[in-house]
């Protein structure tokens, strides 16, 4: 069954505006549920706009978000978003950070129970002894995995990613990746990573979908990931299916890039590629 369908999507900024900017159009996608799909774009193609209509931060111009058959109007800890940014309340503690997102999911959950979600989801991401640390004394990592936690102590039944690895240096996003997947399959949710990397995309997801540059900005045809889980990144440079995969999207998203730039005067950068015969060496 789809736990999030996407009905003709179209948004603008300035819908009253002669030059009304449009930076999504057509955009249709169903996800099923314990799905893990990942959307990968181009820069300022429109990825956070498509995250803040799924997340219900924003709402179409026009078109339908539904998330278990009924429209989505509002922020709901169904869904739960893990940001680029972090997006940590400084003033707070890690500890106090995750309460403060539980207490929002379980107002009616007893102090202890809350402390005991807080001490649970706090392990779970390695990190029990910066629990009283505030943001400002954690690495960037250590605050992503903060960022983690929160979003996963209000028991969503979707986690929406976007590009919440970006900013991490290659060890501590391998690692990352792992505790991600590894939370998606024991838990069984369903998973939505936008992203830039197709390496990670492949890595993670059942199925790829390009978002085509803007504006106007829509979704491109589905690559299935048809790999074995759990996936070894050492194992998978030398699977042919991987190979095959990766050499497909590569290239439909260069010839894009091509299409875009021969269109437009503006730069604009592409995700990002890395040359067809680059070996991802494992962490
Ligand atoms: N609140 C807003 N008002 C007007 N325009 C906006 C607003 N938010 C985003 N945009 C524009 O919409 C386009 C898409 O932005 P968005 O942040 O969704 O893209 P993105 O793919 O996430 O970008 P990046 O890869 O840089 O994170 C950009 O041209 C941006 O300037």
């Amino acid at each position: 069954m789809a736990i999030l369908e996407l009905r003709n999507i179209y948004k603008t900024y300035n819908p009253t505006k002669e030059d009304k900017g449009e930076i999504l159009d057509n955009i249709n996608l169903s996800i099923e549920e314990g799905e893990f799909v990942a959307i990968v774009g181009f820069s300022g193609s429109g990825k956070t706009t498509l995250v803040n209509l799924i997340n219900g931060l924003l709402k179409p111009t026009e078109g339908e978000v539904i998330f278990k058959g009924k429209p989505v109007e509002d922020t709901s800890h169904e869904r739960g978003v893990i940001f680029q940014n972090y997006s940590l309340l400084p003033w707070l503690t890690v500890y106090q950070n995750i309460d403060m997102a539980i207490q929002e999911a379980f107002p009616k959950a007893s102090k202890q129970e809350k402390d005991v979600r807080v001490k649970e989801h706090v392990e779970m991401v390695g990190l029990t002894h910066a629990l009283n640390k505030y943001p400002k004394e954690l690495s960037g990592g250590m605050r992503q995995r903060v960022s983690v936690a929160r979003a996963l102590s209000m028991n969503p039944e979707m986690i929406i990613m976007d590009e919440p690895l970006g900013a991490l240096d290659a060890l501590t996003r391998g690692n990352l990746q792992d505790e991600i997947l590894k939370i998606w399959e024991v838990n069984k949710r369903t998973a939505l990573l936008i992203t830039n990397d197709v390496d990670e995309a492949m890595y993670m997801a059942d199925r790829i979908i390009p978002l085509k540059p803007g504006p106007n900005a829509t979704l491109g045809p589905e690559f299935k990931i048809n790999i074995e889980r759990p996936r070894n990144k050492t194992a998978l440079n030398d699977n042919e299916e991987y190979k095959k995969t990766r050499l497909e999207i590569i290239e439909y998203l260069m010839d894009l890039g091509e299409q875009q730039a021969a269109k437009s005067t503006s730069s604009y950068e592409l995700p990002d590629l890395q040359p067809k015969d680059f070996r991802w060496d494992a962490n």
